[in-house]
């Protein structure tokens, strides 16, 4: 029998839950609440009390209710019982009916749905109108199942299905089905057609411990080995056969690949391997890929390498490693380590052989047999062949010809290359290859799906164009340091955010401190998050979602992060001193606020007369020789071709009144403030500044 929940059981015996709990604690075995589940030997022991006496149930219930009636569900059989009786007349009164009702109760029942939905969330209110109760009654019910609830208020899952529970109403909710969601295209899975795949595989570890030489010792050993004649083909992986079976390798090593991947919500990577310099040991960038590797769960091989070197400690590598649960197994724990030299190519065999033990541990299987789906590794423009991306085919098999949605980019399969460069026609589960074909170049990381029919391809394409081009509408333009002013005087934005990454945790401290201290005019900066080490496609994306700038001190934007901040629009500032950083921030800041102004030469002046009053100081009396002078503007005072004072006019008069302005062929009386040097035959050239229309 399959579980009962308190409340199912009350219903099935026309009880309410309460019944059957203070039931239960009398038969001695207590139940937290309406939802607890009871056993079938509990259940055999409550139907010996309820269901002894179920037959005359119906009866009973009738009768125990009717008082009932009048107070709760009696105002929703009124309800429903002036809704059949349309025609009755208004003066009616519906408690003098009441008697009457009661043989009709029995058509008002198919009032009450069997079921109901909802989608989202449903409010008492709401949930009263889908089942065709007075909101009262939900909300009393609700008391009495100990949820106190108001009429707006939302019913969380629990309590939805306990109330609907006592109403015997099924309740399910509807998942409303995203259109443009790729992952929805994806047919079921058919497990029996499920068969082993190649593993793929991603190479991690601190900077300079061998990586790409690894790489590179794997490609050169095992790929020209077996397809003599191909060439080399970048495409982001490649694969290689070591005992008829497939390794696909990524080959951007590094977790900020991985990472920037993942945050994408793209897993690809089957098996990690952790390349530690026997000559080195455990770095910080061992220990971030350990995590990063645990954080995705997938599995890890150390590989201890440069055990050619003299110093070469790979005891030292394991001990080190047990602090992070990396046990070997010699030791008692679970990690496989395999020491070698990338550089000798000695190991790699040793290496290669592990992969394919764990992949068959983790038995990596796939149907070939479908629609293809996967992974875009990485993509670009080509002057000459427009959008090529590189994919990974995760299930199905990819062909040349299938019509396919890449991103929020679409269009066929139009040629198709492997990592050795050979045209193919076809690409199964694990495999890397380089498509071209699409409308518009896809990231890395996006999600491909291929769909049987080219249409329908087209619209969930430019569906997913169609709603990026909103998003990208619809969010605010960009923050960049260059236009703050402008968004800041247009009110767009009151705080600055900011994404700092740097080299050690200590700078990130120092520089996030200094640059939350600035404050321009009420205008702060928000640090809305810190890292150390190079900024990512994650820091990027992070910042396009909060229209934040990147500033990156002694760090640089590492190339995934460098096309995001490219097409996404995000200001990345970096730097090697802090008070730069901080004066760069705060510039831009003052200068948002201090609005450009651009000089303007209103009129120029000639002194012709020098009077010298002594609480006054020196009075220039003087012409206007060209355009106007006002009681506002800024002169220049020039001697022979030379500014010799540069200030402000402290009064203008004609004859012995103030003015506001004096006119071309006008006389007038100048003083200048603070400077009494004036000479005949000096020139006093006026200005203004206006303000510069940006
Ligand atoms: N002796 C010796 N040197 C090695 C070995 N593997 C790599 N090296 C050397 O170590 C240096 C760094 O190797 P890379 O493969 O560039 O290291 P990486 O981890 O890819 O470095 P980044 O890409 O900078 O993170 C190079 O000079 C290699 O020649 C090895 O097994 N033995």
């Amino acid at each position: 029998m399959s579980k009962i929940r308190v409340y199912e059981y009350a219903k099935q015996v026309n009880k309410t839950s309460k019944d059957i709990i203070n039931k239960l604690s009398e038969l001695n075995t207590p139940v937290s609440n309406h939802m607890a589940t009871i056993s079938d030997e509990t259940i055999k022991k409550l139907d010996q009390t309820f269901k002894a006496s179920s037959k005359e149930q119906p009866k009973q219930k009738q009768e125990s209710k009717k008082p009932d009636n009048k107070k709760g569900s009696g105002q929703q059989s009124s309800k429903a019982f002036n809704k059949n009786k349309k025609k009755q007349k208004k003066h009616d009164n519906p408690k003098k009916e009441a008697p009457k009702q009661e043989p009709k109760r029995a058509n008002t029942k198919p009032k009450q749905p069997e079921k109901i939905t909802y989608t989202g969330s449903i409010t008492v209110g709401e949930l009263a109108e889908k089942l065709n109760k007075e909101t009262n009654e939900i909300i009393k019910k609700l008391m009495f199942l100990g949820v106190m609830a108001t009429k707006n208020q939302d019913l969380d899952e629990d309590a939805l299905e306990l109330i609907c529970g006592e109403y015997g109403v099924e309740v399910e909710e509807e998942v409303e089905v995203d259109k443009s969601d790729l992952t929805n295209y994806i047919a079921e899975e058919d497990p029996e057609k499920l068969e082993e795949r190649p593993p793929v595989v991603t190479i991690m570890g601190h900077v300079d411990h061998g990586k790409t030489t690894l790489l590179d010792s794997i490609r050169n050993t095992k790929v020209t080995e077996g397809e003599a004649g191909g060439i080399t083909q970048h495409i982001g992986a490649y694969q290689i056969r070591e005992n008829d079976k497939k390794v696909t390798f990524l080959d951007t090593p590094g977790h900020a690949a991985f990472t920037s991947m993942r945050s994408r919500g793209a897993q690809i990577t089957d098996i990690a391997i952790l390349v530690v310099a026997a000559d080195d040991g455990v770095m910080p960038q061992t220990i971030e890929a350990i995590n990063h590797a645990k954080a995705a769960e997938v599995p890890i091989i150390v590989a201890v390498n440069k055990m050619d070197k003299e110093g070469a400690n790979p005891d030292r590598v394991m001990q080190e490693l047990t602090e992070y649960q990396l046990i070997p197994e010699d030791w008692g724990g679970d990690t496989i380590f395999v020491n070698l030299s990338a550089l000798k190519g000695e190991g790699i065999d040793d290496l290669l052989e592990m992969i394919l033990l764990v992949s068959e541990v983790e038995e990596l299987k796939a149907n070939a047999d479908r629609l293809a789906d996967g992974t875009v590794i990485e993509a670009q423009l080509d002057k000459g062949r427009g959008s090529v991306a590189s994919l990974l085919v995760q299930n199905g098999t990819l062909r040349v010809g299938d019509p396919i949605v890449v991103g929020n980019t679409f269009g066929r399969v139009r040629a198709m290359v492997n990592d050795l460069g050979k045209r193919i026609k076809s690409a199964g589960p694990s495999t890397p290859v380089e498509i071209t074909g699409l409308n518009d170049v896809p990231l890395a990381g996006d999600r491909f799906v291929v769909f049987k029919d080219e249409k329908q391809a087209r619209q969930i394409g430019e569906m997913r164009q169609e709603i990026q081009l909103e998003e990208k509408r619809g969010s605010q333009s960009r923050v960049s340091l260059d236009d703050l002013f402008e968004q800041i005087k247009q009110g767009d934005i009151k705080d600055i955010n900011v994404i700092l990454k740097a080299d050690v945790q200590g700078s990130v401290e120092a520089l996030a401190a200094s640059l939350q201290k600035i404050d321009v005019e009420g205008v702060k900066v928000n640090i809305i998050h810190t890292g150390v080490g190079a900024i990512k496609e994650s820091d990027i994306i992070l910042a396009s979602a909060s229209n934040a700038i990147v500033i990156g001190f002694n760090v640089r934007p590492d190339n995934n992060a460098k096309k995001a901040a490219e097409s996404e629009k995000v200001d990345i500032r970096l730097h090697r001193v802090i008070y730069k950083a901080i004066e760069e921030v705060e510039a831009a800041m003052k200068g948002m606020l201090d609005p450009e102004f651009e000089e303007k030469v209103i009129g120029q002046v000639e002194v012709r007369e020098i009077f010298k009053v002594s609480k006054i100081g020196t009075i220039a009396g003087a012409y206007v020789t060209d355009g106007k002078v006002t009681r506002d503007s800024g002169i220049r005072l020039i001697r022979d071709g030379v500014v010799v004072y540069e200030g402000e006019i402290d009064t203008l008069k004609r004859y012995k009144d103030d003015v506001k302005e004096v006119a071309q062929n006008y006389e007038c009386g100048i003083t200048i403030k603070n400077y009494n040097d004036i000479k005949e035959g000096d020139v006093i050239e006026a200005y203004v500044m206006e303000e510069v229309e940006i």
